[in-house]
């Protein structure tokens, strides 16, 4: 059978170089074409040195990348991938973006937190938010995904059953999480300089991340009322990994093993989230390079309060591996086709 051919715009990022690794990887695609505007005819070899002996793929431009392609992947700073998923709709492809252009319903929000508006309105209307636990169905009917931010996707996973039940609580959640350095991706800056992270931990954006609209308009429609957050992001002194400790004020005391079952069913049949046994705490380190996000529950019985901890790989869970698994949903592929990556044991 023919093989899905895939293309990679940014393949020269982060996200983009950790989707190559993977998708080298699966069975049902091949790729078609990878795209960089620095590194034209340059082998990614040559830019990274894990891809020696395994793939001789060149940079090529984005237009030869879409004309190759069945699908394409766009990984790019904000507000640049528009006019490629124009083109790719143009030309009945289909477009996975890892970047925020096609997360926000709300183009209110969009120009309030990214100070642009939507170039391709249109197109605004046809994408789908790919939290792939949450959304298949609308994704297996998709062209155009926009793939959730990282740190949303651990929030959206970790609150998703609390907001589909009668519990009654405060909808003013308090989110505190912190992420490894490669969640800003491969420039070069002042804050990501060695001697500033190592040995470093503080908070930045706080109270003022650009992911606050997308964790608020994720929540709001899973609890279908208005829920807001305080979203405080750090930066850890580590490549991957995001830990997201959510805490949730009760109104009433509440029966923890009952809620705590409630997680455990509704994740039983999605091999990517992982409910930890009563009692254990989730940990970055061991969803590191894998496509899981775990999930531990705690419940401080004296306030009233619930805790959530949820961790995953910024890369893999927060970017590329869902921008896989949401292809493998759109294409009728195996949920986990690509993704059988075992985190480490130590
Ligand atoms: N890192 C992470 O943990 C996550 C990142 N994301 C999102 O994915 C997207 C990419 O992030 P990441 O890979 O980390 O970023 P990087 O900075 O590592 O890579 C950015 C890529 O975009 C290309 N690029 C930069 N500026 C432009 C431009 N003006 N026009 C066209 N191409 C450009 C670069 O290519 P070149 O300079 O070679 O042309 C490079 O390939 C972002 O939107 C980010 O928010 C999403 C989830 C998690
Ligand atoms: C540590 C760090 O800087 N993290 C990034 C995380 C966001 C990201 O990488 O982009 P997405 O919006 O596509 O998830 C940040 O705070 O902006």
């Amino acid at each position: 059978m023919n093989k899905l051919q895939v293309g990679i715009i940014g393949a020269s990022g982060y996200g983009g170089a950790e989707l190559l690794r993977l998708l080298l990887n699966h069975n049902q695609v091949e790729i078609a074409g990878i795209n960089s505007r620095s590194y034209i005819g340059k082998p990614i070899c040559e830019l990274y040195p894990g891809f020696q002996e395994i793939s001789d793929l060149v940079f090529v431009d984005e237009d030869a990348v879409i004309a190759a392609s069945d699908l394409i992947f766009a990984s790019l700073p904000h507000g640049i991938s528009e006019p490629i998923a124009k083109k790719c709709a143009d030309a009945n492809k289909c477009f996975i973006d890892l970047g925020a252009d096609f997360r926000l319903h709300d183009e209110a929000d969009y120009q309030a937190w990214y100070n642009v508006p939507f170039k391709e309105k249109a197109l605004h209307e046809q994408a789908v938010y790919g939290l792939s636990e949450i959304y298949p169905e609308q994704i297996k009917q998709a062209k155009i995904i926009g793939n959730p931010g990282c740190y949303p996707t651990s929030i959206g996973l970790a609150l998703y059953p609390l907001m589909t039940t009668n519990y009654a609580f405060d909808e003013h959640v308090i989110i505190d999480a912190k992420s490894g350095v490669t969640g800003a991706g491969k420039e070069l800056s002042e804050g990501s300089h060695f001697p500033n992270v190592n040995e470093a931990f503080h908070p930045y954006k706080v109270a003022n991340h650009r992911h606050t609209p997308e964790i608020e308009q994720t929540l709001t429609e899973m609890h279908k009322q208005k829920v807001q957050i305080t979203f405080v992001p750090h930066l850890l002194p580590i490549s991957r990994g995001i830990i997201s400790t959510i805490y949730v004020k009760m109104n009433e005391a509440i029966n923890f093993d009952d809620l705590y079952q409630h997680y455990v069913d509704t994740y039983k049949n999605h091999t990517f989230v992982r409910v930890l046994e009563n009692g254990k705490c989730a940990n970055l380190k061991y969803v590191q390079y894998s496509n899981y996000c775990d999930i531990s529950l705690h419940y401080d019985t004296r306030t009233h309060t619930l805790v959530l901890v949820s961790a995953i790989d910024n890369m893999v869970k927060g970017a590329a591996g869902q921008a896989i698994q949401n292809m493998n949903l759109m294409y009728g592929f195996a949920e986990d086709e690509g993704l059988k990556l075992i985190p480490p044991s130590f």
